[in-house]
């Protein structure tokens, strides 16, 4: 038996038999360049609603910062802490990072998927795409929010991100292929093993995760990146999840065979490079992504103390693969 998204209480995490089930995204619509698409690209129509501690929404951060569409879709950002009623909004001087929701005053997430659908019971998760001219979400889906973003509203940014794509056409049988392994063992895979409630479930996904991370450092040893010489939307999409790695699912999540810090100097390098990319450090909010795990899982972490390291330092010089000295 499934966990029912009828019941999603906060508490009640994983199915009967132990194992964490992420939900299926509900709200699967598409923002497309043409005029007289369902959801027309258009500047300033459309809202992101993120967490800066959550790692589906950083993906859809980081496209919207390396793309240029700071001035043509605005953001909310929610409270670090998930209470029992969901993602709350927090004024700057009482969360600094985090913002009221100017768009549509709500004071939960929640409200904002109640106004969509008045029947919607499933979770109330970020990201969150919002139509601010039909009030309504177009998307609450990440994976499929960041390809809107790559290329919509190439019509409405500066001509200098018109040429960048994350998912070039050239490349998108192995994108998606690649996206399909990490997404199960790794992005979603440190869920499965930090909320496994039952020991055999808790190591197999544990073990997978680090055969999927032995298999990404080796392709990260001839690579600058995942697919080689390009970034990818592949690489934004591990990324977010590796920041979090040794901060986080290290200890919290119980991701503990090895460290990126200390095991895995290649997968180190990459992350290195991809923070240092002009935008993205300012999208990695720590203070946000450890207090929110930290404290908002209480069903494995009761007295919510957080712990103290950030990670490696993600600051220091990178020697890219082709311009090692052996
Ligand atoms: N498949 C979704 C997953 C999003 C998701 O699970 N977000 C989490 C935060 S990391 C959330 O909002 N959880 C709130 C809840 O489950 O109540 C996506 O990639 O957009």
């Amino acid at each position: 038996m499934t966990t029912s998204t009828k019941d999603s209480g906060f508490t009640k995490w994983h199915s009967d038999d132990g194992e964490f089930r992420r939900q299926v995204s509900s709200f699967r619509d598409f923002v497309e360049a043409s005029p007289s698409a369902r959801f027309p690209a258009e500047a300033n129509r459309y809202h992101l609603y993120v967490s800066y501690a959550c790692p589906w929404a950083h993906r859809a951060l980081i496209v919207r910062k390396l793309k240029g569409l700071e001035s043509v879709i605005g953001v909310s950002v929610v409270h670090y802490l998930l209470g029992p009623n969901g993602w709350e909004f927090a004024s700057p001087k009482e969360v600094p990072g985090a913002t009221l929701d100017e768009i549509n005053g709500a004071r939960y997430i929640r409200e904002l998927y109640l106004k969509a659908n008045p029947e919607y019971s499933a979770r109330y998760t970020v990201p969150v795409l919002w139509d601010k001219k039909e009030n309504t979400i177009v998307s609450n889906e990440s994976s499929e929010i960041i390809r809107m973003l790559n290329s919509a509203f190439d019509a409405f940014i500066d001509p200098e991100f018109r040429d960048i794509t994350f998912y070039p056409e050239d490349l998108r049988a192995q994108i998606d292929e690649i996206n399909e392994w990490i997404y199960d063992t790794v992005n979603n895979g440190v869920y499965k093993t930090g909320f496994a409630a039952a020991q055999d479930a808790y190591e197999k996904h544990c073990r997978a995760l680090f055969q999927s991370l032995e298999r990404i450092e080796a392709i990260l040893a001839n690579n600058e990146f995942l697919l080689g010489s390009r970034l990818t939307e592949a690489d934004l999409r591990l990324f977010t999840t590796i920041v979090r790695f040794d901060p986080v699912y290290h200890g919290h999540f119980k991701c503990n065979l090895k460290q990126i810090g200390t095991g895995y100097p290649n997968i180190l390098r990459w992350t290195r490079e991809i923070y240092q990319l002009p935008g993205i450090k300012e999208t990695v909010n720590m203070e946000h992504i450890k207090k929110h795990y930290y404290m908002s899982h209480t069903q494995i972490n009761p007295l919510q103390v957080v712990a103290l390291s950030n990670g490696p330092e993600l600051d220091s010089p990178v020697v890219k693969p082709a311009a090692r000295p052996y």
